[in-house]
């Protein structure tokens, strides 16, 4: 009966792979011929085959041939061009208010500094975010609350569902000055309702901060549709950055003129070359920077931005929804009898790119399977993370993953 029900499930499997439109995008990336299951792109996303010689490119001709004249030629501008290409695929932004810079924590750092700068109202006080949010935004606002004299006030997040509207609405008013949240919760992987939730804060008068980290190449963003404030995100998930690529920052706007960003820098300044007494901030999304730009650290992601204009994240995210549904699948066949539970939405339009199982055993589960070139990743006190890259993730490898991960229970 398993056996018989296995097969059914590989076959669909195969009908999937064999019916999906971005299917000749995971042959361009390195290691994707092997038979290695690689279901962690939601923390380091794989490397795209034609990064070394991107690089190599850029060593050569640009570094080693240009050398310090490629700051005038173009790399002073690679934060603002590479970010706007990042609107335009990504983000739903228009061009001029993104940028690449520093780490997401530093970003984000800046813009509830400057959102906060923004609101300049002493009668609000407060910081709203949730409990389930990454710890990087919880300490942050621990620590600017802190500095700025103001108050958290915590949303409690079911971590199998995540922020609703109503919760914001509940939990904001006339004293609320920011709101910080996940759009895709690293955990659960529930996808906040983002206009909504931007709108219900709006219309208190605060504003918000969105962490885009695990939606940034995975789901349809429309920043400037729905008005959104700042946001922030990584670009070594889902747009294949690699290790410690810089973060991007989305700035509306409406609040770029008078940005007060908190770390002034010299490259943030207007005419930095000129090297003049006194700050006075860049026009525009300029602003938004401190010192020299990682310029290295922005090379690999543009090859997936051109990927990423090509299939366009409509695809990409229709194929994540297929991709999610498989797993669940398989976990309802496999895993949910042997008593893991599932830590996401049921509700596939409730999902981001990744699902989180449950179970006692997993810390040791995950341990054994990276021994077995099967790669989701363990989130502490006992869930495997189960992520998916639509550009890279087949649906064979997901099913070689959850099969190893059944298998390896039962032992
Ligand atoms: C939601 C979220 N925010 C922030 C971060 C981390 O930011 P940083 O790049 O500064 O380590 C991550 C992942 O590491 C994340 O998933
Ligand atoms: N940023 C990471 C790192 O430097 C090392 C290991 C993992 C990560 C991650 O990206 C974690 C990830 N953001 C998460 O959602 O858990």
């Amino acid at each position: 009966m398993e056996n018989h029900d296995g097969a059914i499930l590989l076959e669909e499997a195969a009908r999937l792979d064999a019916a999906d439109p971005l299917a000749r995008y995971r042959g361009l990336f390195i290691g994707t011929d092997t038979d290695l299951s690689y279901l962690d792109g939601n923390s380091l996303g794989r490397p795209l085959k034609r990064t070394p010689r991107d690089i190599t490119t850029f060593i050569e001709e640009d570094w080693g041939g240009r050398l310090i004249r490629g700051w005038d030629e173009e790399w002073l501008d690679l934060p603002h061009a590479i970010g706007d290409q990042l609107g335009r695929a990504v983000l739903g932004a228009a061009p001029g208010q993104t940028v690449i810079a520093d780490s997401t924590t530093v970003v984000l750092y800046k813009l509830i500094r400057a959102a906060l700068a923004a609101v300049a109202d002493p009668a609000r006080t407060e910081i709203v975010l949730d409990t389930d949010n990454f710890p990087t935004d919880r300490y942050l606002v621990e620590g600017i609350a802190r500095e700025e004299g103001l108050t958290l006030r915590w949303i409690e997040a079911d971590p199998a569902s995540g922020v609703t509207v109503d919760q914001v609405r509940d939990a904001t008013g006339p004293a609320t000055a920011v709101v910080l949240l996940s759009h895709v919760a690293y955990r659960s992987g529930f996808l906040a309702d983002l206009p909504g939730i931007t709108e219900a804060a709006h219309s208190v008068g605060a504003l918000v901060v969105w962490d885009l980290c695990h939606s940034a190449g995975s789901v349809e963003l429309d920043l400037d549709g729905a008005n959104v404030d700042f946001a922030a995100g990584c670009t070594y998930k889902y747009l294949n950055g690699g290790p410690g690529s810089p973060a991007f920052a989305y700035v509306n706007r409406r609040h770029l003129p008078g940005l007060k960003q908190p770390i002034w820098g010299w490259m943030g300044r207007k005419d930095a070359f000129e090297m003049a007494a006194g700050y006075e901030p860049a026009p525009g999304i300029r602003s938004f920077l401190s010192g020299t730009p990682a310029i290295f650290g922005m090379l690999a992601m543009r090859g997936t931005l051109d990927l990423i204009e090509e299939a366009g994240m409509a695809a990409i995210r229709e194929k994540s929804l297929k991709l999610t549904a498989y797993a669940v699948q398989l976990f309802e066949a496999w895993l949910e009898p042997a008593g893991v539970e599932l830590a996401s939405p049921r509700e596939p339009e409730l999902r981001g790119s990744h699902i989180t199982l449950d179970h006692p055993a997993f810390r040791n589960v995950t341990a054994a399977l990276w021994e077995q070139d099967v790669i989701p990743d363990f989130r502490a006190p006992h869930g495997i993370r189960v992520g998916l890259s639509p550009l890279s993730t087949s649906f064979a490898e997901l099913f070689r993953g959850m099969a190893a991960i059944r298998d390896q229970l039962r032992r």
